[in-house]
Parts: structure tokens; sequence; C-alpha cells
């Protein structure tokens, strides 16, 4: 059995490769028509099709997800004008001054990514502006719903651009948000069947799922660089995550064989790839596949991940279905809580951050024409 030595955040552990990812060469599509079928037999093997590309790839796109194509387009215009605005406005809500940990607007540069397989110190080449779970995004959420504890302090609020600076973004993100939570919602009553679990299993979990949803902005970059990308390899830390990509490509997912994949943009589909609690749940069953973003298109290229995960106070640990006789665990048990902000704590600007050289960041990327200071003809 071909081994390697993890360097996990918990320290090294050696493990066979197939633990890190599968073996594949394309990434699966699957349709989600038959997610709410009143046909148990059609929800069942839709539940084959989905445990399939989980424990093989870890990565699939979905189709006739029942996300309206309008309210994508809305959010993804949203998202144009949110990076439009000077940097000054964007700075109003640095992540690094936020009250909150995790939410706000983090530079080009102010990111980096630590993995499995490696630490990267550089900065990412992206942009991005971070929101996390509140009843305000939630459409299941009823008045005076009280909060899970959360000994991890990872509910919070969130912040946001001024509405004169953007009107309506707030309440376009708010919308977005409560729409791709509710499709994760049901895609773990999915994942639930596939783990041959009641369908119910996970619900008393996402009452309140900690989840968290970024803005991406990928400049072009000026050149093609190991250490910098627009987003270094990793991988992502919730149960899983729904991202919608533009049109221009950029993401890559690594392979067994250590080969880059990629997520070419497919319209009308979300990308959708299993993050590490639902590794552990699955005691590595399923793979959190390691990934990355660049873009060397000459375009600017925009992402809007959606991070779906559980109640915070959530305790992770193998499930039974997945622990095989005299398996050990691949992970100790930890609530979703502790374990997310421990991951991101490594990844994202943190309160009290120094703001990155934006300067030589500017550099290293194609200052796109909107942005670009006009010269005065002589
Ligand atoms: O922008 C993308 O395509 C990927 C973003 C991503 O992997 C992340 O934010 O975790
Ligand atoms: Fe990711």
């Amino acid at each position: 059995m071909a081994t390697t030595t993890l360097k996990t955040r918990f320290g090294d552990l050696e493990v066979s490769k197939e633990i890190i990812q599968g073996d594949f060469d394309t990434i699966p599509v699957i349709d989600l028509a038959d997610m709410t079928s009143p046909d148990l037999e059609k929800r069942q093997k839709l539940a084959f099709e989905l445990y399939d590309a989980c424990a093989r790839v870890g990565f699939f796109y979905i189709k006739n997800h029942g996300i309206a194509e309008d309210l994508i387009e809305k959010m993804h215009n949203a998202s144009h004008e949110y990076f439009k605005l000077p940097v000054d406005q964007k700075m109003e809500c640095y992540m690094g001054n936020a009250k909150q940990a995790f939410r706000g607007y983090t530079p080009l540069l102010g990111s980096h990514q630590t993995t499995e397989i490696e630490e990267n110190p550089a900065g990412n080449l992206s942009e991005a502006f971070d929101i996390g779970y509140e009843l305000e995004g939630d459409k299941q959420a009823k008045p005076g719903d009280v909060l899970p504890e959360d000994t991890a302090s990872m509910y919070g609020g969130n912040i946001w651009p001024k509405e004169e600076y953007l009107p309506g973004f707030r309440s376009t993100y708010n919308e977005y948000f409560g729409e791709v939570m509710d499709l994760g919602r049901n895609l773990l009553r999915v994942f639930a069947l596939a783990l041959s679990l009641p369908e119910s299993y996970f619900d008393e979990m996402v009452t309140y799922p900690g989840s968290l949803s970024r803005l991406m902005y990928y400049p072009p970059q000026r050149v093609s660089s190991e250490a910098h990308q627009g987003i270094n390899p990793h991988t992502d830390y919730e149960c899983f995550t729904i991202l919608s990509q533009d049109s221009v490509p950029g993401l890559q997912v690594l392979n067994a064989n250590n080969q880059w994949i990629a997520a070419t943009p497919i319209k009308g589909t979300f990308v959708v790839n299993i993050g590490d609690t639902l590794k552990f749940w699955t005691n590595g069953k399923f793979k959190s596949t390691i990934h990355r973003a660049i873009n060397l298109t000459g375009k600017e290229r925009y992402s809007v991940p959606f991070f779906f995960g559980v109640n915070y106070d959530a305790v992770i640990k193998p499930l039974d279905t997945c622990i095989d006789e005299g398996e050990s665990n691949i992970h100790e048990p930890v609530t979703a809580g502790e374990y997310v902000k421990k991951a991101l704590s490594t990844t994202y600007v943190k309160q009290g951050d120094e703001v990155p050289d934006l300067a030589a960041a500017a550099k290293m990327v194609e200052i796109p024409a909107p942005q670009m200071i006009a010269i005065p003809a002589a």
C-alpha cells in the first residue's frame, strides 16, 4: 500500500495515498432532479451516484439544483459591483478589524493556505468578502429563535458595506445565502441516504447551519507562480461546499497521480466538494480533495463559494455506518465550531492582522480597466 506522510494541523499522520484523494480524471455531473422526488427508489439511485462521486473524487457538479438562474446572476452582478468599490470603502469592512472573526473584506494577499501536505505562507492572489450564518439570512428561522451554544464563538454578526455604497447588496446576499443553505439542507438528506442512515438523520444538526459564504474575485495574474495563486492548494473545512463560478475557468482539483484536473465551468451547474468535517464523519470514506484556483486567462474571474456546515455545537465523530470493525478513527471527536475555527485561523485574516502591502500585490496582477488611473492627454 502506497503511503505518504500528511502534515496535518494536528501533527504528522502516515496514511494510505487513497485517504487523501480518490482516483479520477474527470469530475462527474450529478442531476438533482430527483432529490425531493416522492419515489424513494429514485432518491436512493441518486444517493448511490453521490456516494461514488464522494468516495472516488470528492468533487462533482450538480445540475437541476433548483436555484433560479436569475438569483445567481443577481448575486454575481452584486459581487462585481462590490469588488469595483474603491479599496478604502472595502477596507472599512477589513476582516482584521471586524468584531466577529472571519467576516468582512480580505484584500489581495490577505489570506494564505495551510494544507495537510504543505504550509504556504504566500498570500492568495484574490480578494474576498465573507459572511456567516445569521437568522437574517435563514429562510427557516422563526421569530424568537435562539442560536445553539457555541463555544467557538463562530456565530455572530456579519459586517456590511454601507447601504449607500451598494444599495440592495445586503438583501441580495442574504437571499442567495438562504436559498443555497436550503439546497445544502436538502443535499444533506441525500448524503444521509448514501451513508445508509435515515434521511432525517442530520436534520436536527442543521437547524442553524454553521455555514459561511464568500464572494471571491481573482484578477488575472501576470505570471504563473506556484507560490502565488488565486487560492493556493487547500481542502475546505465544513461539510461540503456549493460553488458558483462564472464562465472564466480557474478551479483545479488534485487527483491521486498528482495531476491538476480542471473543474471547467459548466453553465447551469454548481460545483460541490466534500469538506473535512464530512470526511471525518465518514472516517475518510468521503474525500476532502485538495484544490486550488489560478487565473491565467487574462480575464477577471469571480466565484461564490458557500461552505455548508452543521450547527456549531454538533459533534463530529465517525458515523456507525462508516466505521468497519477494528478500524481506528482518522480524527478525534470535535465540535464543528471548534474544528472550523481552528482551521480558518490558519488561513483567513485574523483580528488584528496588519494590512498586506497592497502596492506590491497590485504588481502581481493585471489591474483591470475600471480601476486604471486615466492619464490626461498632454
Ligand atoms: O474560486 C474557486 O473556484 C474556488 C474557491 C475555493 O476553493 C475556496 O474559497 O475555498
Ligand atoms: Fe476551497
